[in-house]
């Protein structure tokens, strides 16, 4: 089974207009609401791929009933825990540029932790856990080490898609991936990836450090991927942008749910790119029928 784990989701509160006026009264030409946190993006697109997978995370208030509401028509089986604070809303602001405010998040007690802790004695070797996206302000930052430490007690595999010193920790103990964008990276090993050279240079270097298997997601640059024995390119697919949000999300979805049933890497980054550039097309995250269409222009070079 694999395991989505979502520790801040997110309402993700969508609004567009044509400019953004800082101090002023901005009217908005439309708003949508959508689920949102990282985690929970990849269990929608894996649900849109038909790979069973279940949500784990705190949900709670009128935001978490309303978020465990909308994913009740999606493919995935929801094992969040119950929390008494109010999941956070995120503000995406379309405008002439994307601007976006991400929230805090609720307190977590120790005694909602400790349920959510409990859920990790169920793994098995069979398990892959995905965690991903930020950590409520008032968590202790070292509870990625504390799942991890659970992960590996059952030896359970797992992907990590976190930034800083959480994802510098985590590569030691052998992600099946990793996927930072440019900024991440360059965030992570205190570079600034000027040339092609630098970004093929210490996007190797994740390996060296411990992923078994690495994106570097480039936007609208394409993304390269990097294993053991080689590296390989993904060319940019030209389109209309429509909610970047999740692409990421979908990148790991769609490597991690095809990998684990084929093994087959080219294939695995083939579906992802597709997957990743799909969401960045549609209003939400993707569908089936989109990541098929845009599947027949994914273009990988070996370099
Ligand atoms: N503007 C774009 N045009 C074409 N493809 C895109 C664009 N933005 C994203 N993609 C596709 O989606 C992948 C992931 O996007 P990106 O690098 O923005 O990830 P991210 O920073 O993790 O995104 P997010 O945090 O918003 O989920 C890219 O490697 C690319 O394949
Ligand atoms: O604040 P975090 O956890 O880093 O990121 C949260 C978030 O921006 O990530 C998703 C897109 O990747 C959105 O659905 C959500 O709002």
């Amino acid at each position: 089974m694999i395991y989505t784990v979502t520790l801040n989701p997110s309402l993700d509160f969508i609004t567009r207009l044509e400019t953004l006026t800082l101090g002023e009264t901005n009217r908005a030409d439309s708003e949508t609401i959508f689920p949102g946190g990282k985690g929970i993006n990849v269990s929608r697109l894996l649900g849109q791929l038909a790979i069973d997978n279940t949500a784990w995370g705190f949900l709670g208030g009128f935001t978490g009933q309303h978020l465990q509401n909308t994913l009740r028509d999606t493919h995935l089986t929801q094992d969040f825990t119950q929390i008494a604070g109010n999941t956070r809303i995120n503000l995406k602001i379309k405008a002439t540029n994307e601007t976006e405010i991400n929230a805090t998040g609720p307190a977590i007690t120790a005694q909602e932790l400790a349920i959510f802790f409990q859920k990790f004695d169920c793994l098995t070797h069979d398990d892959v856990v995905v965690l991903s996206g930020s950590v409520p302000k008032r968590l202790d930052s070292h509870v990625y080490q504390q799942m991890l430490h659970k992960i590996q007690l059952c030896g359970a595999r797992f992907v990590i898609d976190t930034t800083g010193q959480q994802l510098k920790t985590a590569l030691a103990d052998r992600p099946l991936l990793v996927k930072p964008n440019r900024r991440e990276l360059a965030q992570l090993y205190d570079t600034d990836l000027a040339t092609q050279a630098d970004l093929l240079r210490w996007g190797r270097q994740l390996i060296v450090d411990g992923a078994q298997h690495a994106i570097v997601s480039l936007a609208g640059e394409g993304a390269l991927l990097f294993t053991q024995q080689t590296q390989y390119f993904a060319k940019p697919i030209k389109g209309q942008v429509q909610n970047s949000a999740g692409a990421g999300d979908s990148m790991i979805a769609g490597f991690i749910g095809t990998w684990l049933q084929s093994e087959d890497v080219l294939e695995s980054f083939k579906i992802a790119v597709a997957s990743g550039t799909a969401t960045a097309f549609s209003n939400d995250i993707a569908t089936k029928q989109k990541i098929e269409e845009i599947y027949q222009q994914v273009i990988i070079t070996t370099i």
